[in-house]
């Protein structure tokens, strides 16, 4: 061929010219080691930047330099998440940003984008599949919500509707554990005398979390299994097992992804989570069995009232109907359900330490609806407005994480203001920031405990503003078809714990103790551990039904 000689020459040249550019290269480097050392650094930045792939046309939110390679900007999103979504939803609020988590690049959507998109079928964006990214995948076992969505079908479909029938042993089991977890805060629950004028450092976090333990096995599994030690403890530990592997897995660089199940079995969670599902087969499992026994013999009349054996009933295929999977579901709700609800109920504790001035408004509103009717059923409940206003404007300031509404892109989108996100994109929106934003709340940094009662005063407001509502400024239980189906009975859960906390005791912080700030591990919200709460008992009022206690006046 005619011009082979050229290209040979051409490219005998461009040999040539790279052989003279690395001895120059080299020579500089022997001359000045320091200084090509940087230029070398720089290129590898440059280069890091350049080719890194972005693929959604926002803005890359968290780096301090435009050069900073992005291992160090997804570094400091672990503890730095709400300032820097903070300073990044004040700029691009009505448009979209990035930011970067260590495992993952999520694209922050104004809430203006939720209408369009949260109705869209699971097959077009979904929020399991964001759910189990999240949290670890198949390392954590949730991935087992992506099979089937049997227990929220049974949550939905059966507990929602029935939710009334609940409060009875809600109120028992809450009853029971109330006596069994503060026997210490005044020598003895059943003394009429006393020690209640003595305070007593209580562990909050830990007291709350075994009522709320105990209130959802109730729900869950019922008695006797609800009592059950065992039950219990794997309950309560399952979420930090599940956060312990999947945080530590998001750490891990993505190309050692093949290494990933090789990581997961040397993190102490990992071993403990599956001693957890493993006890929840051993404990749950002989429950399915003998609901599968009655049916079959006929002699079931009362169908049990409790999600586990509503879920054997609902399965409609084998691998659904295993009871080995039924049984290792409960692990799943317990992940989604008494974690939130239990940091919901910490958080209104340390707002009725931190503002005391508003406990007898609240108290009068929780006597008076329990004396007129006598019990805690849903109607007693529904009187407990400005409670149920507290416990809005506690979340409000303390939101649970960052982001909501996390989904995954399954087919290509192009959103109305022309963002186009390409499949495999992981979205959400800024969930506390949309609370703090006075172009939606006014004076969005004050606590105003009776902000939605207010609201709900406004003619034909009445039934708005309530604590399981979703709109477009209230994301923390997701919004659209798959918001969370429990919020319900989340609402039930810590409507009547807190109101149970206020008849009983007398709460504030210890003195040189003060209500704890709120830290962001990733897109995680917790209260800053060493805070000191103390309790001291109170004397019910005369007529008012108390539970877990026998003191009256
Ligand atoms: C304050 C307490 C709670 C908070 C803040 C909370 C929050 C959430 C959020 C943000 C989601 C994801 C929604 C979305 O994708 O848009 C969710 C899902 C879920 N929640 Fe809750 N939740 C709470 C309590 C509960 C309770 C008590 C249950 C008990 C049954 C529960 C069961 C579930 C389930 C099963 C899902 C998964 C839904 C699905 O697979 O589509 N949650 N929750």
């Amino acid at each position: 061929m005619a011009s082979s000689p050229s290209y040979r020459h051409i490219a005998a040249r461009q040999g040539e010219a790279a052989r003279a550019y690395a001895v120059l290269a080299r020579d500089y480097a022997r001359d000045r080691p320091f200084t090509a050392g940087i230029v070398f650094l720089l290129f590898v930045l440059a280069c890091t930047r350049l080719f890194s792939g972005e693929t959604v046309d926002a803005p890359l939110v968290g780096r301090k330099w435009w050069w900073e390679p992005r291992w160090l900007t997804r570094t400091r999103f672990f503890s730095n998440g709400w300032a820097i979504m903070g300073a990044a939803y004040d700029k691009y609020k009505d448009t979209a940003f990035v930011v970067q988590r260590s495992d993952a690049d999520i694209v922050m959507l104004s809430n203006r984008c939720i209408d369009e998109l949260r109705n869209m079928p699971e097959e077009k964006l979904s929020a399991i599949e964001a759910h189990t990214r999240n949290f670890g995948g198949p390392y954590t076992t949730i991935d087992m919500a992506i099979e089937s969505n049997l227990h929220t079908r049974a949550v939905q479909q059966s507990l929602n509707p029935n939710i009334a029938k609940f409060h009875a042993p809600m109120e028992d089991e809450l009853s029971w554990a109330l006596v069994n977890y503060t026997k210490h805060i005044s020598g003895s629950h059943s003394s009429k005398s006393s020690s209640s004028n003595l305070w007593h450092v209580t562990d909050v976090e830990d007291l709350l979390l075994n009522l709320i333990a105990h209130i959802s096995a109730r729900i869950f599994v019922g008695l006797p299994l609800c009592r059950h030690e065992d039950w219990i403890r794997i309950n309560k530990a399952c979420t930090i097992n599940v956060f312990e592997v999947a945080l530590t897995l998001r750490g891990v660089p993505r190309f050692l992804k093949p290494f990933y199940p090789l990581v997961a079995c040397m993190i102490p969670g990992w071993w403990r989570l599956h001693e957890n599902i493993s006890t929840a087969k051993r404990l749950a499992m002989p429950m399915v069995f003998e609901h599968l026994q009655a049916k079959k013999s006929g002699g079931l009349k009362d169908p049990p009232l409790n999600l586990l054996t509503w879920m054997v009933d609902a399965a409609m295929n084998p691998t659904e109907a295993d009871p080995a999977k039924i049984a290792h579901r409960q692990i799943l709700l317990g992940i989604g359900s008494i974690y939130t609800t239990k940091l919901a109920l910490v958080h209104i504790c340390y707002d009725y330490c931190a503002y005391p001035q508003y406990l007898a408004e609240l108290r009068e509103e929780v006597e008076e609806a329990l004396t007129e009717s006598g019990t805690w059923d849903r109607a007693t409940l529904d009187k407990m407005v400005k409670l149920e206003s507290f416990m809005s404007e506690s979340q409000r300031m303390n939101p649970p994480n960052l982001i909501a509404f996390n989904r995954i892109v399954k087919t290509p989108l192009t959103l109305h203001n022309g963002l186009h996100l390409p499949a495999n994109t992981q979205i959400g929106v800024a969930a506390a920031h949309i609370q703090k934003d006075p172009d939606n709340f006014f004076e969005p940094d004050r606590f105003d405990p009776w902000r939605y009662y207010q609201s709900r005063q406004h003619p034909g407001e009445e039934r708005k503003h309530r604590f399981a509502m979703t709109d477009l400024n209230h994301v923390h239980f997701g919004h659209g078809k798959f918001a969370c189906p429990g919020r319900q009975l989340a609402l039930t859960d810590i409507k009547m714990t807190a109101a149970a906390l206020l008849l009983n005791f007398d709460m504030r912080f210890k003195e040189g103790s003060k209500r704890p700030r709120n830290i962001s591990v990733h897109e995680m919200v917790f209260p800053e551990p060493g805070s000191v709460v103390e309790f001291r008992r109170r004397a019910v009022r005369q007529g008012v039904p108390a539970l877990g206690v026998d003191i009256s006046i």
